[in-house]
């Protein structure tokens, strides 16, 4: 099959610097894809790449869709590399986004939430209102005085980011703030890499006497895979895989190495969505969808894919829109129709 192509590279500033153990990010950079099919059918897909994670880079993503020029066809969707994991993710779930409706603008394509099943996929829209949804809370203090709101609109898992202030002070807001959160909500932590063995030995300690911790995230380096199985055989609160799963061929190895705990999948950045589905259809994993602050194009095609593949009741970390100002579609429909 052939498509016609065209892409538009884009900036998206936070509303406030997410604040992680990696340093702030201020930026979302991306790209939107568009394939048009011969009777003029429209279909979207977005690359969304986290360096710092282990995906490639933007530049080589916008080098890869300009080596392609204005066609593209099936074969050389499923021939993307796997050095260029979110341009699998992008290329592919282009191929199956949107092919219900003509172009009658991006308004038409994209229900404003996943709620409303307006569209012939409502089994998939179905599927994906019953997801429940995780939402990310700022780092550090502001998270004391952000939780309720958040819990207002209805969330009841939430995340918080950790190792990004003293470990002491943090572990002192970290008990506010598990005192202050109802006893049904859960919490995760998420470490993104930065703890030492002693750190972590002493945030699991601490974790052991609350009952809302669903897991902790990540708590040491990548490199460090042998001391997490540790972690997850030591402690009652389980261990998730982040940054050492961001990759299907990470993924593969953690599980071939033993990993029976948390594994959280970015699809967009884990790599082709026809091979994770293979892979988790194959293997009963216990899995955490998550963002990776795509827009509504990334995030249904990421929803779609959650929905099909997870079946342990965890929720999907996606509860991130507050993390931009703009109107989501608006902002595309600015972007497809007067770029810069
Ligand atoms: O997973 C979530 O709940 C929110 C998304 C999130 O935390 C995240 C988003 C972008 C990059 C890295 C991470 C992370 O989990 O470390
Ligand atoms: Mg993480």
């Amino acid at each position: 099959m052939l498509y016609q192509f065209e892409f538009r590279p884009y900036r998206r500033q936070f509303k406030r610097a997410l604040s992680t153990s990696h340093g702030n990010w201020d930026i979302r950079e991306g790209i939107i894809l568009r394939f048009t099919d011969d009777k003029g059918a429209i279909g979207w897909g977005e690359i969304a790449p986290i360096p710092w994670f282990g995906s490639e880079t933007l530049p080589s993503a916008i080098n890869f869709c300009r080596q392609l020029g204005d066609e593209i066809t099936t074969e050389t969707i499923f021939s993307i590399p796997s050095k260029l994991p979110s341009c699998q993710f992008g290329f592919e779930s282009a191929l199956n986004f949107g092919f219900w409706i003509l172009d009658f603008g991006l308004k038409a394509d994209f229900p404003n939430s996943v709620e409303s099943a307006t569209n012939p996929q409502s089994k998939i829209q179905n599927l994906k209102s019953k997801i429940a949804y995780s939402c990310l809370l700022p780092a550090g203090e502001a998270a004391l005085h952000q939780w309720q709101t958040l819990w207002q609109q209805g969330y009841r898992t939430f995340k918080w980011k950790i190792n990004v202030v003293p470990i002491q002070d943090e572990i002192k807001i970290f008990a506010k703030l598990i005192q202050a959160l109802p006893t049904s909500a859960k919490l995760r932590l998420d470490a993104n890499a930065g703890l030492n063995w002693s750190a972590a030995n002493e945030w699991l300690k601490v974790c052991e006497n609350y009952s809302q911790i669903e897991f902790l995230e990540q708590p040491l380096p990548v490199e460090q895979f042998d001391a997490m199985l540790d972690l997850a055989n030591r402690y009652s609160t389980p261990i998730a895989l982040d940054e050492s799963v961001a990759t299907l061929s990470q993924l593969q190895t953690c599980y071939e190495k033993g990993w029976r705990s948390i594994f959280v999948i970015k699809p967009g950045i884990v790599g082709s969505p026809r091979l994770l589905r293979q892979f988790c259809q194959q293997h009963d994993i216990d899995v955490v969808f998550s963002s990776v602050f795509e827009t509504v194009i990334g995030r249904q095609a990421a929803l779609n894919l959650a929905a099909e593949l997870s079946h342990r009741d965890r929720a999907v970390g996606f509860g991130v829109n507050h993390w931009f100002n703009e109107d989501e579609e608006t902002w595309l429909e600015n972007l497809w129709n007067n770029p810069h």
